[in-house]
């Protein structure tokens, strides 16, 4: 028996007898570690110093002999076709298979190309035969502030690998090599999120999601009619005006971009852990494109302040083995800002326009403020939870969901 499926076997043993589980990998990482937490002796911050450059390892870590390491240039279209469809395939899924995220290679392209990012963060493995793509894992720059530390961080995501290669250890092969590949840039922290529990959470987030096409969510299996509800009681119940109510309430342009700044600034500094976003980083991640992100804010129309914002991105899931649906189109809330109209209101408005945008469901984290709305505007606790992490950064004690000011995608 090779090592992973004994490894496999140990671990389907130990999870059978509750055992501690065993992270080999990441119990050798710079994370906060299980048997550290509660220890408020530890101090917040870096848990490692920067290594000298001139000592980061120069070479890209080994993989096993048939495959071989790639940079995805995500200007190209040619590779943006093969990496959507390595994650159309094999990215994740729901825990009953039902779903599997599908980022369009539109989505990709920006998700991966902000500000300053650095090409070498988009690391692939192909197999050297087929030259085909079987693994991914990327790396992009932020700034984020952590209370009053702002820190040049890598956000990692899109970490991959071929359903016909999981359990052979390449995941922590991965990680190490772009870990290596940040570290070349002289820079030491990382934020990433995942719906599984690693060494150890800063926060813990609950999905939920507000249906906007009950019909077709009930036909899908995402949702359940309710007991004692029909189908027609059940649209009526999720019925929405046709236009949004805030007077003023309009897209956001290139022009507001000054504007928009300065009032995601001021409301993100509330947020124990939030993005440092400058107009350029503003501009990047929220000014409308087609069919991956969608802003709108609030110009009173007495005074032309900008007084609200609220956006939500475009992630569709492919629906596996529906005979009537192929797709399930969902927006995820991202980042809102109320002033002068209650985010009620406000949040009421974005799902208006997702419904008209023929969005099927509308899906929020309870973070920043968004518990405040997400009962009444008749959202529904999901069966996904988010955890946050840091790399190389200990923070004091895990935070409550609604210190969290940052949405990664
Ligand atoms: C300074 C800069 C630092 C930059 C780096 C910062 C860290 C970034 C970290 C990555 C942030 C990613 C953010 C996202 O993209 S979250 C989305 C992750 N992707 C998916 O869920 C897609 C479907 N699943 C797969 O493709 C595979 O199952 C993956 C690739 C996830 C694991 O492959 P496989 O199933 O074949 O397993 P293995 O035998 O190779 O390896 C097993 C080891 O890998 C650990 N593992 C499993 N899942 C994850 C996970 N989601 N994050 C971190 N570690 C994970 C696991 O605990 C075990 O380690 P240990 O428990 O023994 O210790
Ligand atoms: C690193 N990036 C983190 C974000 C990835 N994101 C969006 C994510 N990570 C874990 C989840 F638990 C999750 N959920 C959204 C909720 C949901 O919609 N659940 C039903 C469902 C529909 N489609 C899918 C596809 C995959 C998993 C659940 N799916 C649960 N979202």
């Amino acid at each position: 028996q090779d090592d992973s499926s004994l490894e496999n076997m140990v671990r389907r043993f130990q999870d059978s007898m509750s055992l501690p589980k065993r992270h080999k990998f990441w119990e050798t990482q710079p994370v906060g570690q299980f048997k550290d937490v509660g220890d408020t002796s530890l101090p917040e911050g870096p848990i490692e110093p920067p290594t000298p450059l001139s000592e980061v390892k120069q070479e890209p870590y080994n993989l096993p002999s048939q495959y071989e390491w790639t940079t995805c240039d995500m200007d190209s279209e040619e590779t943006c076709i093969e990496v959507y469809n390595l994650l159309k395939n094999n990215y994740v899924e729901d825990d009953e298979n039902m779903f599997r995220f599908n980022y369009s290679k539109e989505f990709l392209s920006w998700a991966l190309r902000p500000p300053g990012y650095y090409k070498s963060w988009h690391i692939g493995v192909r197999a050297k035969t087929s030259k085909k793509l079987v693994a991914f894992i990327t790396g992009i720059p932020a700034r984020i502030r952590v209370r009053d530390e702002v820190v040049k961080m890598a956000e990692i995501n899109f970490l991959c690998v071929h359903k016909k290669l999981r359990s052979k250890r390449l995941a922590p092969v991965m990680i190490k090599e772009v870990t290596r590949r940040v570290h070349l840039e002289n820079i030491w922290q990382a934020a990433y999120t995942a719906g599984v529990v690693l060494p150890t959470p800063i926060s813990t987030c609950q999905y939920w999601h507000r249906s906007l096409n009950p019909k077709k969510l009930i036909d899908v299996g995402f949702s359940r009619l309710g007991p004692r509800m029909t189908m027609s009681r059940t649209i009526k119940l999720y019925k929405l005006p046709d236009q949004p109510v805030t007077p003023g309430f309009r897209k956001m342009e290139l022009r507001d971009v000054p504007a928009v700044t300065r009032l995601l600034r001021q409301y993100l500094s509330q947020f124990v852990v939030s993005p440092d976003f400058d107009e350029n980083d503003v501009e990047h991640w929220l000014l409308p494109t087609e069919d991956v992100v969608d802003s709108y804010l609030v110009e009173s129309p007495k005074t032309h302040d900008i007084t609200d914002f609220c956006s939500f991105y475009t992630l569709p899931s492919s629906i596996l083995g529906n005979q009537n649906y192929s797709i399930l189109k969902a927006a995820y809330s991202y980042y809102n800002v109320s002033t002068k109209t209650p985010l009620l209101q406000l949040m009421n408005d974005a799902l208006i326009v997702a419904k008209k945008k023929d969005f099927d469901v509308f899906n929020a984290l309870d973070v920043m403020h968004n518990e405040s709305f997400l009962k009444e505007l008749k959202f529904g606790p999901g069966d996904g939870q988010l955890h946050y992490y840091l790399y190389n950064y200990r923070t004091r004690n895990a935070l409550r969901a609604s210190e969290l000011g940052l949405v990664l995608l």
